[in-house]
């Protein structure tokens, strides 16, 4: 192609980079940016030119100008992504492929059995994946993608630069070539990290080729000494770039494998990295060397016990305490370790003081995991889920779990200027960037910890990708790892990507309420136990958040090997709305018995609910209580509904009538909107027992008006309308009958 690169070429070449629309049409609009761009275009285009290595990574420099200009001037971005393709990756070993060249590999798919050795030769640029310029030894260019890095989803493109520096030899096991999605220059794309291994410039592999370009320019130099490598990893430390600072130091540990500095040093980083596996490691590496420093041996005291800490290896802890006896910051992690042993062995929390800790942005409680009297469990002939072991009673806590990754918006607020669309195959579900991102923190986390590794392997994957690893599991040993750019386990992105898209909880917040608010951008997290509930519309146990830890309590008394549900759509949601969502993301029919009963109902009830359901509320007394018969008389008695007790999407109508009571202030109306708020209460399984308003209290004032042997099965819900029925007897001078409705909020809420 000769001449001036026409606009369409520029436009696609641009958006082949992964530039937002926006930015494409600014960057065509602004005459600067046009130029410079345009007149690099040519060569990137000219792909059979000798000089192709160069001129694609002169042109690639100039792009990647262009891009933190259009960056730099604030444009709202627009983001698309995909996930569910089923990326694959490699678990062969170098040594057993055999070496491809780029000119081989022009055919759209996954070369099995080869591996491209390549050079970067152009700086990077960042958007979703890390996109450079590298060249074969055989003169062949190309733009190499990737995705899901550890730690670069947010990283500065300084950042970016030392990670993916010009001259960095490496090596792609089977790599895959593609069009792009966007634009028309096929890449190289990698999904899994662990499919790239840099190489050292003096190894075997590397020394036996050379490259077309020569000597690239701006290839940064690199220390020869260990003491050179510690300055290095220092000054990214300083400006808290960690995998940068991990990195110089590994390099210099080459050097010097018992560099105690170095690896004191690195110990840090990784903490910062929460590497927590390694970071020990390092730590207690230094401190087997019994060296004759007290300030080297406190700080690796120090660093162990806080990277047992962040492991929940509160034992170990404990363990380094009993060392290092006068060592006051062991001392205080030792202390803090104890009370989450205390936690996790006997289920009993301080949970008003982690309610009220809990209540900030992006929440992330300091509380130690619990399984109470439950395991997981495949019953013969049955799906695969969590059963109690023995029989506990209504309210008892059944598990607290903390996640193994969660993401809130308010993690990366700069993104807060995007909108992030990622459509996911796997569930037909439209995401924003938490979705996206929890597959980035899933990766970050299995890349040091082989056990959350075997954990994400035992998780649902969808029923045609079997999981890897029977559960429980006895924990295995672990190593440190050999260096920050290899991870301890091949990343199987496919899985990690399935697993996300199956066992995803979105993190409700009470207080914002964002769920109802249909907010877009939820916070989401990975968890462990609550990942083998299955659904039911009529759970058999609640659950709820503080901040991002799951807690789960039994909604009602519960038999030994009975089964512990919870929901993935709540049952107020109508029949219609519940089965196509459930089927769709998590590809199954509900059989529990609200699902039974509403099909029982016939499709006229269910699809009159569905519509009243979609409709605003209603503007006057009248209207709710038409809309409350309209939904009564949609319920069939059959045998179906005697059984499930329930008409759960009643509560809003009864919640409508009430307030629409409390509005008209006609006679009567506090006894009315009271009535109307427990009949809300009793459709969605709350058994009151004492429905009176006036006179004298039935049984002794001390007794509950309602029945404390179960629980209503959508606890959230609740509390607002205990709140109202309290206050409202309150207004009609019923003090002790309010006392006892608030009595009933802390109990639901206990
Ligand atoms: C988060 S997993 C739940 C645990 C899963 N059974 C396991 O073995 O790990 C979600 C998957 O479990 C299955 N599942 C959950 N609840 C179900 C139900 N009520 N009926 C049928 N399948 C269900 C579906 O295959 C769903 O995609």
């Amino acid at each position: 192609m000769a001449g001036q690169a026409s606009g369409a070429h520029l436009a696609s070449m641009l958006a082949s980079m992964n530039l937002s629309p926006e930015i494409v049409q600014r960057m065509m609009r602004d005459p600067t940016l046009r130029q410079t761009v345009g007149s690099n275009v040519n060569s990137i285009l000219g792909r059979g030119d000798s000089q192709q290595g160069s001129n694609l990574a002169g042109s690639f420099e100039s792009m990647r100008q262009s891009a933190l200009h259009a960056k730099a001037i604030h444009l709202l971005v627009l983001r698309q992504t995909f996930l569910g393709t089923d990326p694959e990756h490699s678990v062969e070993n170098l040594e057993h492929l055999q070496r491809i060249g780029i000119f081989e590999m022009l055919v759209r798919k996954r070369h099995k059995g080869t591996y491209l050795l390549c050079r970067i030769i152009s700086k990077p640029t960042h958007h979703l994946s890390i996109d450079v310029a590298v060249e074969d030894p055989d003169a062949g260019t190309s733009m190499l993608a990737i995705y899901h890095y550890p730690f670069t989803l947010n990283c500065s493109i300084n950042e970016v630069d030392e990670l993916f520096p010009i001259g960095a030899i490496i090596a792609l096991r089977e790599p895959y070539y593609k069009f792009a999605s966007r634009g028309d220059v096929p890449m190289i794309r990698v999904d899994a990290a662990s499919d790239i291994i840099f190489l050292d410039p003096h190894s075997e592999l590397a020394r036996q080729v050379s490259w077309t370009t020569g000597d690239t320019v701006d290839t940064p130099s690199y220390p020869t000494t260990p003491e050179g490598w510690k300055n290095r990893g220092n000054g990214f430390f300083k400006r808290k770039q960690w995998l940068c600072a991990a990195m110089a130091y590994s390099d210099g540990l080459k050097l010097a494998p018992s560099h105690h500095l170095l690896l004191l040093n690195r110990s840090q980083a990784y903490l910062h990295l929460h590497w927590y596996n390694s970071a020990a490691h390092d730590a207690e590496s230094v401190l087997s060397m019994h060296l004759d420093d007290s300030v080297i041996n406190v700080k690796a005291a120090v660093r162990s016990a806080n990277a047992y800490y962040g492991s929940a290896m509160y034992r170990d802890v404990l363990r380094v305490a009993g060392l290092h006896p006068g060592n006051a910051d062991v001392q205080t992690t030792s202390s803090k370790a104890k009370e989450r042993l205390q936690e996790t062995v006997t289920g009993v929390y301080k949970w008003d003081s982690i309610y009220s800790g809990s209540r900030g942005p992006a929440s992330r409680p300091d509380i130690a995991s619990f399984q109470g009297s439950v395991e997981v469990v495949t019953p013969p002939h049955g799906r695969r889920g969590l059963f109690v072991t023995r029989n506990v009673k209504a309210g008892e806590l059944l598990l607290v779990s903390k996640p193994i990754v969660s993401y809130y918006p308010e993690d990366n607020p700069e993104f807060q200027h995007e909108l992030f669309t990622c459509f996911n195959f796997l569930t037909d579900k439209l995401g924003n960037r938490c979705d996206y991102a929890l597959i980035d923190l899933l990766v970050q986390r299995l890349w040091d910890d082989p056990n959350a590794a075997k954990t994400i392997q035992a998780l649902y994957s969808g029923s045609d990708l079997p999981a890897s690893t029977i559960y429980p599991f006895a924990p295995i040993p672990t190593r440190p790892l050999s260096h920050p750019r290899t991870p301890c386990v091949d990343i199987d992105i496919k899985r990690v990507e399935r697993v996300a898209s199956h066992n995803t909880h979105d993190i409700e917040d009470d207080m914002k309420a964002v769920k109802w608010m249909g907010r877009h951008d939820m916070a989401v997290g990975v968890y462990e136990l609550p990942s083998f509930c299955n659904h039911s519309c009529l759970p058999s146990a609640t659950k709820v958040f503080f901040g991002d830890v799951i807690v789960m309590r039994a909604a009602r008394d519960l038999s030994r090997g009975e089964e512990v549900t919870s929901y993935y759509r709540p049952g107020t949601k109508p029949y219609n709305d519940r089965a196509r969502d459930l089927n769709r993301v998590w590809g199954f029919t509900c059989d529990c018995c609200i699902c039974l009963a509403d099909r029982a109902d016939g499709q006229a009830a269910l699809s009159l609910r569905a519509r009243v359901y979609d409709e605003p509320a209603p503007s006057t007394l009248s209207s709710a209580q038409q809309r409350v018969a309209e939904l009564l008389s949609s319920y069939v008695d059959t045998r179906e509904r005697r059984l499930c007790g329930v008409k759960p999407e009643l509560y809003f109508a009864y919640h409508h009538l009430a307030m629409a009571f409390m509005t008209s202030r006609a006679t009567g109306w506090r006894e009315n909107a009271v009535e109307a708020f427990m009949n809300a209460l009793d459709v969605i399984g709350m058994v009151i027992t004492d429905r009176s308003t006036s006179g004298p209290l039935p049984s002794s004032s001390a007794t509950l008006p309602v029945d404390t042997a179960r629980f209503p099965a959508f606890p959230r819900i609740c509390p607002s309308v205990i709140v109202q029925v309290a206050s409202l007897l309150e207004s009609m001078g019923q003090r002790a009958r309010a006392a006892n409705w608030l009595k009933v909020g802390v109990w639901g809420e206990c």
